[in-house]
Parts: C-alpha cells; structure tokens; sequence
C-alpha cells in the first residue's frame, strides 16, 4: 500500500526532531570542549580538526549517496555552533577591564556587546550617555583604570584621541579599530615603542552577529606583544597579521574600490531616469546581487565611507584604475574590439583562480 503523502511528512518532521536532539547532544559536548579550552586557556578554534570533521562528513556522504556540498556545509554550520557556543564560556582569568572609547558608536557598540559577551568588564567613554554599560566622564581616569583601551571614533577623531591616551602613560593594551591607519600612523609607530599599541581593524559592520569566520587584521606598531594580546581578543576570528604601513593600501582595494564600484552603480541608475520598480520588474540575477550590495552600501554610513575614500592615501591611484577599467570596456565595445574585451574577461577569471 502507498504510504500517505501525510504520514511520510510526519516520519520526516520526526527524523527532523532526531537530528535536532543530536546536534543538541553535540554541541552539549562541544561546551565541555568548551569549558576545557577556557580552563586550560587554549583557543577556541583547533583549525586542523574542523578539517577532519568536515572531511568526515564529506567521506561519509559519498558513503550514503549524498551531495558533498550538503555535507560539507552541514559540518561547517556544526563547527560554528560549537565555536559560537564556546566563545561564550568566561575565562574569568582572561576577563579584562575595558574602555571603550566611542562606545556609542555602531562600532563601538559591537563592541561592547561582543567583549561584554565574552565576559570581560566594559566601561565607555562617549559624549552621549548608554544606559547598559557604566559610562566614564574623566577619560584620564579611565584609561588609568582600564587594563585595555579601544579607541572606536571616526577616523579623523582617532589620531586625536589616540594622542591624548598615549599621554596618561598606561600601561593598557591600546588599539584602534579605523577603517584608514595613515592619519593616526606616526602616533601608532610612537605609541607602539613606548606602549602596548597595536592597530585592528575588523573587518565587518556592526550588524555582524558572530565573529566567527569574519575577518579582522591586526596591524603591528612596533610592540609585538600588543599584536599577541589583540589577537587573543579576537578569539575566533580569522585574524591576518599586517605591518601598519600595508594596511592602507590593501583597504584602498578591499574597501575604498568596492564601496566606488557601488557607488557608481547606484549614482548611475540614479541618473539613468529610469525608476527603481520600472528596473527591478525586469531584473536580472546579477543586477539583483548587484542591487543588494549597493544597497547595503547606500545605507550604511556616509561620513565613515566618505573618509574611507577621503583619507586613504592610496585611494586616487585605485579610482584613477577602476575609470581605466571602465573605459576599457567602453572602448571594446565602442571599436568591435571583442579580443579586448574576452582578454579582460578570461585574465579576470584567471585573477579569481581560473574557474
Ligand atoms: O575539537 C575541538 O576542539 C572542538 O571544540 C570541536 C569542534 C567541532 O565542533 O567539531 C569545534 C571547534 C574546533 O575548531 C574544532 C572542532
């Protein structure tokens, strides 16, 4: 007898409930992982392991005829749980009494959440009040107090603040977390011989729920030590060590070029006199991918991404390329240049890996 369309959705939401229970079951493990890890004061993530966990389930899917893609994602997702869950485990021998300056901020608000998250005793200073962390009034007597001191304020603030911190003589780690280094730069290389100063710059907006897979750098000013203690703050995360003075021009690509090219699409269609329904009723995949970037980067803002292509120094050689780009194409199509136009296609498909 054929089985009912109904009793087979049963059978499945009961295997549903299964998997659930199991992956309770496992991430329960992963938090006495956990506990161990705090305990013994080792890093949250044993990169080596999460290869051969999600080897394993790629090897056993092929075993039971599944995609490899399914399985490996479903690994991926697993780990992450385990990590997520483990980050929130107090090390109370690593909690640190934090200032957060600029604590207000998008930024500095994630920040908050995330330190406060990972047990550590966070303090603000800020020109506005926060009704869920203790705020400072006297920045001297904060960075005094504070056994680490994170400078959260737009880029033109931070050399400023970053000056003024420097000369109370704590004995704090110190960074900031700005899009843009050259400004603050010469104080970070003086700060970084005479005091724990290191530079960080994660790279995410304040949206991002979990650190885990985000990437964040850390710039070394001169105090190795300082790069070692930032690193173990971003616990979790990739973390890239940089030289300060590398960091600028790679921003100038990561950032300063992909928010132009958003940009410029939007400004574009903004002058196309064409309207947004009358566009998006007959939208492609790719200009729908292409929408919802820009979309996120005309929300986000405009002060930050202004400074971003303002004060980075390298920012006008990348823009000068990216209009070189553009008239490339515009030329290959102008003169029935096809070579042209499939050499920078194919060179771009090898810059990306070849695939
Ligand atoms: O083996 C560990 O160290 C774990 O914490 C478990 C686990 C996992 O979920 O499989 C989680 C995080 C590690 O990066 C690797 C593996």
């Amino acid at each position: 007898m054929r089985e009912d369309i109904e009793d087979i959705r049963k059978r499945i939401e009961k295997i549903d409930n299964e998997i659930l229970r199991m992956m309770a079951n496992r991430t329960a493990a992963a938090v006495e992982m956990g506990k161990r890890k705090a305990s013994d004061s080792l890093p949250l993530r044993a990169p080596d392991v999460e290869e051969k966990v999600i080897g394993r389930y790629v090897s056993k899917a092929k075993e039971f005829g599944m995609s490899e893609d399914s399985a490996s994602t479903i690994a991926r997702l697993l780990i992450h749980e385990s990590i997520e869950q483990q980050g929130l485990i107090p090390r109370p021998a690593k909690s640190k009494r934090m200032l957060i300056i600029g604590g207000n901020g998008k930024m500095g608000q994630w920040l908050c959440r995330f330190f406060a998250s990972r047990g550590h005793k966070i303090k603000i200073y800020d020109t506005t009040e926060n009704i869920k962390y203790p705020c400072e009034k006297d920045l001297k007597q904060g960075v005094l107090e504070a056994e680490v001191v994170i400078i959260a304020v737009p880029i033109s603030y931070t050399p400023m603040i970053l000056e003024e911190v420097l000369s109370y003589n704590t004995s704090a780690l110190i960074f900031d977390v700005s899009s843009v280094k050259t400004p603050s730069a010469e104080i970070l290389k003086k700060g970084g011989k005479i005091a724990e100063v290191c530079s960080v710059h994660p790279m995410f907006g304040p949206e991002t729920n979990s650190i885990i897979d985000e990437n964040v750098v850390i710039c070394n000013c001169g105090s190795y030590s300082a790069v070692d203690k930032a690193e173990e703050l971003f616990d979790g995360a990739n973390i890239t060590k940089t030289d300060l003075d590398e960091h600028d021009k790679l921003m100038a690509y990561v950032l300063g070029l992909s928010h132009a090219t958003n940009i410029a699409f939007f400004e574009t269609l903004n002058r196309s006199g064409k309207s947004y329904s009358e566009l998006s009723r007959v939208a492609s995949t790719t200009f729908k991918d292409q929408v919802e970037t820009s979309h996120n980067v005309v929300s986000d803002n405009a002060q930050l991404y202004y400074e971003i292509q303002n004060l980075n120094p390298y920012e006008q050689e990348v823009l000068s390329s990216l209009v070189d780009s553009v008239n490339t194409i515009k030329d290959a199509a102008r003169k029935n240049n096809k070579d042209a136009f499939t050499k920078m296609m194919n060179e771009g498909k090898e810059y990306f890996g070849g695939n």
